[in-house]
C-alpha cells in the first residue's frame, strides 16, 4: 500500500464483481475495520435512484464501508465528505481546480459534464446505522452513453489527457477521505459544509430541483446543517432533503 494509505483502513481488490456495494453488504459482517473495496470490473453496477450504473475497465468501482458512530441523520453526511474527497483527489490528479465541481449532493462534474457518482447505502436498527457504504464510480477511461435529461457524462481521460488506473486513483482518495472524514468527526459539519460551499456548481444560480411528487424552480443559496438543499423562490425559501437538480 502506498505510504500515506490511512491507518486502520483495509483494501480489498478484485478483478470482478456484480456491484461494490452489494460485496461490501455480503462481507460487513465479517470486517474487522473500515475497508476499501475496489473493483476492476462491476458486471451489475447499481446508480442512484434504482439506475445501473455502467463502468467498462479502466474506470474507477470502489466502495468505503465502515461502521460510522451517530444517528444516521450524521451518518448521511459522509455522502458531503465523499464528494468533498472525490474533488480533492481529481484536483491532485489533474492540477485543475477550475475544471472540477460538485452537483448537489454529490456528483462530481467536469467541465460541466458528469464525470462521477455516488451511491450511499445503509443498513441500520433501533436508529443506529450498523453499517454504511459510499460506493463511488469515476468514468476515469470511458464515458457511458449520455442519457435523455441527462447530464453528459465525460471521462477524465478524453478531457484532461490525464491517464491514472482505479488502483493509483484509490491510492490518492483514500487519504483524502480519511481527511475530510476526520474533519466531520472533529469539528462537526461546519468546516466540511463551507468546503462543500466552495466547490458548489450553480451556487447562487437558477436550479430546479424534482422531487417525486413536485418539480421547484428557484435560486440554488446553499445548504443546511443536515445538508437539505437551501432553494429561494419568490414566497420562501425551502429546504428541500432529497431531490434531482437540473440545470437550465
Ligand atoms: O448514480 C450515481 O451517480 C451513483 C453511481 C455510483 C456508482 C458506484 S460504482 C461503485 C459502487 N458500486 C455500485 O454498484 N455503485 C457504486
Amino acid at each position: 500500500m502506498s505510504s500515506n494509505w490511512p491507518e486502520g483502513v483495509g483494501r480489498i481488490i478484485l478483478p470482478e464483481i456484480d456491484s461494490t456495494n452489494a460485496e461490501a453488504a455480503r462481507r460487513v459482517g465479517s470486517l474487522a475495520g473500515p475497508v476499501w473495496i475496489l473493483a476492476h470490473r462491476q458486471t451489475k453496477g447499481r446508480g442512484r435512484r434504482g439506475r445501473a450504473w455502467s463502468d467498462p475497465v479502466g474506470n474507477f468501482s470502489a466502495t468505503y464501508v465502515a461502521r460510522p458512530d451517530g444517528p444516521p441523520d450524521q451518518v448521511a453526511l459522509r455522502s458531503f465528505v465523499a464528494a468533498l474527497a472525490l474533488d480533492e483527489a481529481l484536483v491532485a490528479v489533474t492540477g485543475r481546480p477550475d475544471s472540477f465541481a460538485i452537483k448537489w449532493p454529490n456528483d462530481v462534474l467536469l467541465h460541466g459534464g458528469k464525470l462521477a457518482g455516488i451511491l450511499l447505502e445503509s443498513v441500520g436498527e433501533n436508529a443506529r446505522v450498523n453499517h454504511l457504504a459510499i460506493g463511488i464510480g469515476v468514468n476515469l477511461r470511458h464515458a457511458p452513453e449520455p442519457e435523455e435529461g441527462a447530464l453528459t457524462p465525460v471521462s477524465l481521460l478524453a478531457e484532461t489527457g490525464v491517464q491514472i488506473t482505479p488502483e493509483e486513483f484509490l491510492g490518492i482518495l483514500a487519504p483524502a477521505y480519511a481527511r475530510w472524514d476526520a474533519q466531520l468527526s472533529t469539528f462537526g459539519f461546519g468546516p466540511v459544509r463551507q468546503a462543500w460551499l466552495a466547490r458548489a456548481a450553480r451556487l447562487g444560480q437558477p436550479i430546479v430541483a424534482r422531487t417525486v411528487a413536485q418539480s421547484f424552480e428557484g435560486t440554488f443559496v446553499g445548504i443546511d446543517s443536515s445538508g437539505a438543499l437551501l432553494l429561494q423562490m419568490p414566497q420562501e425559501t425551502r429546504a428541500i432533503p432529497a431531490a434531482e437538480v437540473f440545470f437550465s
